[in-house]
Formats: structure tokens, C-alpha cells, sequence
């Protein structure tokens, strides 16, 4: 930030960094780099990965001479078609058409299979060619490769990269990959996985993407609960009455019904993206901000969840889910669950992290809402105005707020339901807000793997959910039906009550507007 408050995004190379967690310390890299999108034909590649390495390019930190990108995927494309396919998804701001082009330039396509070996030799020749006119030394230059693939082809193409692809020396140079979620269904087809691809790549090659981890708030969480004094004496079972970490999106899965049939609401977004804010609300301090050492934190939280009781879930499945053509017609997917996670340890035991996700809502929002318990003694009756909230909204409008009980202005000494505002959009103005996966891929780059989830972690994660998977995979929990637009089914709600969670009544937060 600049002395006159305001934030700027400097236009800069590539920096050196001294991040920890990168695959070997004090190495200078010199060495040039490729990039290479496989499954470069594909819905996330257009839309998130070329676009974020489109910005990543923008500012400074893929630069001309050094950086080449490479699509890869069986579809024929000519490098044009690869070009013109992205062009579109590109996010333009006032841009100077010369940067569009010059950064579709960078790219090149190859076409190939993913379990033989002839399309990744003729990929590996195109990497070298690059590297050799960029007159790298051989071994010294950074081989990304990012999976935007469908996880059941990760092991074989894996094992193509490990055996035509990788960089060729240990001179600075590195090769990483980079693997989307889903990681796995459960615990054991997850485990199977990461045997799979552990057999092949050291865990500081493997960078596993959530991008809920790139979003400035979920960035924010750790800075907040741990550089703010009055926070850590409140942050605890004495003062914290529940948490609620709430994923609402109001359209439905419409395109993409038979991979969400797959895996239902649970896999798709309480897994991974809701569980991993999750930990960082509830972990303990780590001893510094080294990726490893949060990361065993973030483990030693997960360990710590107790079993999930079925008395504590509500699913719901929306009405008309069922009409996708590509769902069958006795689906038991839950497009939406509201779940309660229990930690058996000094800080949070008996209270209730409620966690819930539903699609095709009333709503499009992300927010954890921490509810701390009434005040004792109550002389002003606040109970009455409603419970003090801290609330983080991740999307959309990032805000963090504080509802809390002030004197009505007036002549009368009246309490009343107020708040404190910390609104992103009036507070950082001009500041564009780095897309999650622009951050992770720059992470990617420089080797710092705070934002990623380590292996051990995956299993605790999977340790919880599986079993309550498992149930309703065989039909055991079942989901309740909702309206589509509607709040999800009402026994969320009850179940919300039960757990503790004290709504305040005509009490609405509105986002300040400029
Ligand atoms: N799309 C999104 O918004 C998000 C996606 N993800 C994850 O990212 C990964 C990629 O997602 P997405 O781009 O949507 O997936 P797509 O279905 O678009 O697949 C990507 C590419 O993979 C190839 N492919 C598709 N199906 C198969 C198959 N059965 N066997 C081999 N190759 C196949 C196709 O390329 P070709 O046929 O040309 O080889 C396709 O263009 C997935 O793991 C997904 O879960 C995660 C978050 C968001
Ligand atoms: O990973 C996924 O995330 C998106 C929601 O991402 P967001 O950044 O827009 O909140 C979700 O729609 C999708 O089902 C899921 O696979």
C-alpha cells in the first residue's frame, strides 16, 4: 500500500522469492518458463486458466522473452483455433489490443492423447524447442504443467509427464503439477490417487488447486484472527456461541447435471471449499506463516472433528434437478446440505460449525457469520436487538462487518441493531480484487504451497465426510425436496435453531454504496 493509502499493482518481472515450501531453497531461477494447459479444449481452461494467466501477464509477471504457454488436449486445433477459442474469455479492461495478441503469441497448441506416450514426446519436443531458443541451459528451466482435466485421467496423464516430459536436470530448474478437485470421492478412492501420483511426484510437486484459498477474504482470514488483538481473547467456546459458513448460489446445475450427479453438493463444495475456510476460522496459531506449518495446523483442526450425527444434517435436493436429461430419474444427489461440524478440543468444544451449500437458492453469497453468545447481565436488554456478529462475506460485495448493539441516536436511550462497517468496494476504491485463480498460479510459479492442501490434510478432510457419503450413496440419508429460488428446505433452518444460532428479526445488513 502507498503512503497516500492507496493500493497499486506494480508492473514488474518476475521476481526471485524467498518463499518457503519451494522445491529446493536459495536456488536463483534463470531458467525460462512453460506453462502447459492440459485439457486446454476444455470449460475451466477458457474460463479460469488462460484468463488468469492472460492477467498474470498484464502485470509484469509472465514476461515476453521468458514465459511460453502450451495447450494440450486430444481435440485437433490448429494454434489459431486454441487462440480464438480463448480470445473471448479474456477479461478486458481499458486493454490495448497490442497486449491481447502478444499474449495469445505466447501460446502454442499440441495435440495428443492422454495415456500414450506419442503426443507427450511431441509436447516435450515443443517445451525443449522453446527453452533452447530462449537459450536456457538444459535443466535449468520451470515446467508447469496444470491439469484442467477430469480427475480420472490424472494418474495416466501423470505418468506421461513423469516420463516424456519432465525437465531433463537438477540445475534450478523444477517441474510442477498443478491438479483440480475433485481429488477423489472418498476417503479410499482418494487415497488411491494420491498413491497413484505420490509413486510418480514429491508432495512439493504437487500443487492441489481449491480455489476458495485464492479469494482475498479467505486470504485475509489468518491476518485478521491473528493481528488483531482484540480477537484473540473472543475467539473461543466462552464467547463464540456457533459459526455458520454459508455457500448459496442461485442458479442451478444445468449443464453440468451428470458431473454434479457424481458427486452431489457435499463433494463439490463442503469438502473442499467450505471445509478449508473452516480451518483457518477454527485452527490454532501457527508457529509462523511457512506453508507447513499452517498446513499442520489446518491437519491437526481436521483431526480434531468429531463423527457428523445424521441428526445433524438436513439435504435437500431442488425441484426440477431431476428434468436435467443427464441426472437419472431416482437421483438421491443433494444439491444442498446443512451440516453441523463438532471439534473436541479446549477451544471450540460445544460449538457448532454449521456448514452449508445449496445451489439453484434465492440467493448468490459466501459469508462466515461468527455469533458470540448474549451478553451476562443484561441491563440494556440488548437479547432483544440480537446476538453481536462478525461477519466475513467472501462474495459478492467483499465486506467485513460487525453487527453490534448501539444507543439509537435520539433522545431516548433506546438500543438498536448497528454495525461497523469494512465494505471492499467503498474502502479500497480503484483496487481491482486479483482473481483466486490468478494468485494460486502465481503461487504455482513461485513455489509457495500455503494455498494448497497437502496430502494429509486431503485424508482428514475425507475422514470426515466419508462415512456420511457413504449413507447417502446407499440411499440411507435422504434428501428433502425445495423449491428452486427458495432458502433450501425448512428443516435447515429448525436445524440452525436447534444448533444455537439466534437470528436477529428485521435486522438487514445493506452493502454501502458509493
Ligand atoms: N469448469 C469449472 O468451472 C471448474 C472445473 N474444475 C475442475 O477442473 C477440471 C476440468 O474441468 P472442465 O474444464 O470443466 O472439464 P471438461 O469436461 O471441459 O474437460 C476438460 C477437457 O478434458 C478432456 N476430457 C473430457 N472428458 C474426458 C474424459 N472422459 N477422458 C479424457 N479426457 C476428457 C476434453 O478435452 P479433449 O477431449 O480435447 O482431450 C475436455 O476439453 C475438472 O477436474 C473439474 O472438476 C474445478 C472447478 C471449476
Ligand atoms: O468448484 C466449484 O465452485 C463453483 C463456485 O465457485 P465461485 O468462485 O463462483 O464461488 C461452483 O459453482 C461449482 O459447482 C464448483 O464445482
Amino acid at each position: 500500500m502507498a503512503e497516500n493509502g492507496e493500493w497499486h499493482c506494480e508492473k514488474r518481472p518476475f521476481s526471485k522469492n524467498v518463499s518457503f515450501g519451494r522445491d529446493s531453497e536459495n536456488v536463483t531461477e534463470t531458467g525460462c518458463l512453460s506453462i502447459i494447459v492440459l485439457g486446454a479444449s476444455g470449460d475451466l481452461a477458457k474460463k479460469k486458466t488462460f484468463p488468469a494467466l492472460f492477467n498474470l501477464y498484464k502485470q509484469g509477471f509472465l514476461q515476453l522473452n521468458d514465459v511460453h504457454i502450451f495447450g494440450y488436449s486430444r481435440t485437433k486445433l490448429s494454434d489459431d483455433e486454441l487462440r480464438d477459442r480463448i480470445r473471448g474469455y479474456l477479461p478486458l479492461g481499458n486493454e490495448v489490443t497490442s497486449n491481447v495478441s502478444n499474449f495469445l503469441q505466447l501460446i502454442k497448441y499440441v495435440s495428443g492423447s492422454y495415456d500414450s506416450p506419442e503426443g507427450f514426446q511431441e509436447l516435450d519436443k515443443a517445451i525443449s524447442e522453446h527453452e533452447i531458443s530462449k537459450n536456457s541451459t538444459e535443466g535449468s528451466c520451470r515446467r508447469l504443467f496444470y491439469l484442467a482435466l477430469p480427475p480420472s485421467v490424472y494418474p495416466q496423464v501423470c505418468k506421461m509427464i513423469k516420463s516424456c516430459c519432465m525437465n531433463k536436470a537438477d540445475l534450478g530448474g523444477w517441474t510442477r503439477i498443478v491438479v483440480e478437485k475433485p481429488f477423489g470421492k472418498d476417503l479410499a478412492s482418494a487415497e488411491k490417487l494420491s498413491a497413484q501420483i505420490g509413486e510418480l511426484f514429491n508432495e512439493p510437486q504437487i500443487y492441489r488447486i481449491n480455489h476458495y484459498l485464492g479469494k482475498e477474504l479467505v486470504q485475509n482470514l489468518l491476518v485478521l484472527r491473528f493481528a488483531n488483538r482484540f480477537f484473540l481473547p473472543l475467539w473461543n467456546r466462552d464467547n463464540i456461541a456457533n459459526v455458520q459458513i454459508v455457500f448459496r448460489e442461485d442458479f442451478g446445475t444445468e449443464g453440468r447435471g451428470g458431473y454434479f450427479d457424481q458427486y452431489g453438493i457435499i463433494r463439490d463444495i463442503i469438502q473442499n471449499h467450505l471445509l478449508q475456510v473452516f480451518c483457518l476460522v477454527a485452527m490454532e496459531k501457527p508457529i509462523s506463516m511457512k506453508p507447513e506449518h499452517i498446513r499442520d495446523e489446518k491437519v491437526k483442526v481436521l483431526q480434531s472433528v468429531n463423527s457428523i450425527i445424521d441428526e445433524e444434517v438436513v439435504l435437500g435436493q431442488y425441484q426440477g434437478y431431476k428434468d436435467d436429461p443427464t441426472v437419472p430419474d431416482d437421483s438421491n444427489t443433494p444439491t444442498f446440505a446443512t451440516l453441523i461440524l463438532r471439534i473436541h478440543n479446549e477451544r471450540w468444544e460445544g460449538v457448532p460449525f454449521i456448514l452449508k451449500a445449496g445451489k439453484a437458492l434465492n440467493s448468490r453469497k459466501a459469508e462466515i457469520r461468527v455469533q458470540f453468545k448474549d451478553v451476562p447481565g443484561d441491563i440494556f436488554k440488548c437479547s432483544k436487538q440480537g446476538r453481536n456478529e462478525f461477519v466475513i462475506r467472501l462474495q459478492p460485495s467483499e465486506a467485513i462487518y460487525m453487527k453490534l448493539t448501539v444507543k439509537k441516536p435520539g433522545l431516548e436511550m433506546t438500543a438498536a441493531q448497528s454495525e461497523l462497517d469494512l465494505s471492499y468496494r467503498q474502502r479500497y476504491q480503484g483496487i481491482a480484487i486479483p482473481e483466486a485463480y490468478e494468485r494460486l498460479i502465481l503461487d504455482t510459479i513461485k513455489g509457495d504451497q500455503q494455498h494448497f492442501v497437502r496430502r494429509d490434510e486431503l485424508k482428514a478432510a475425507w475422514e470426515i465426510f466419508t462415512p456420511l457419503l457413504h449413507r447417502i450413496d446407499e440411499g440411507e440419508v435422504k434428501p428433502l425436496p425445495y423449491e428452486k429460488g427458495s432458502r433450501g428446505p425448512a428443516e435447515a433452518d429448525h436445524l440452525l435453531e436447534k444448533a444455537g444460532y439466534v437470528q436477529t428479526h428485521g435486522y438487514i445488513w445493506i452493502p454501502p454504496t458509493l
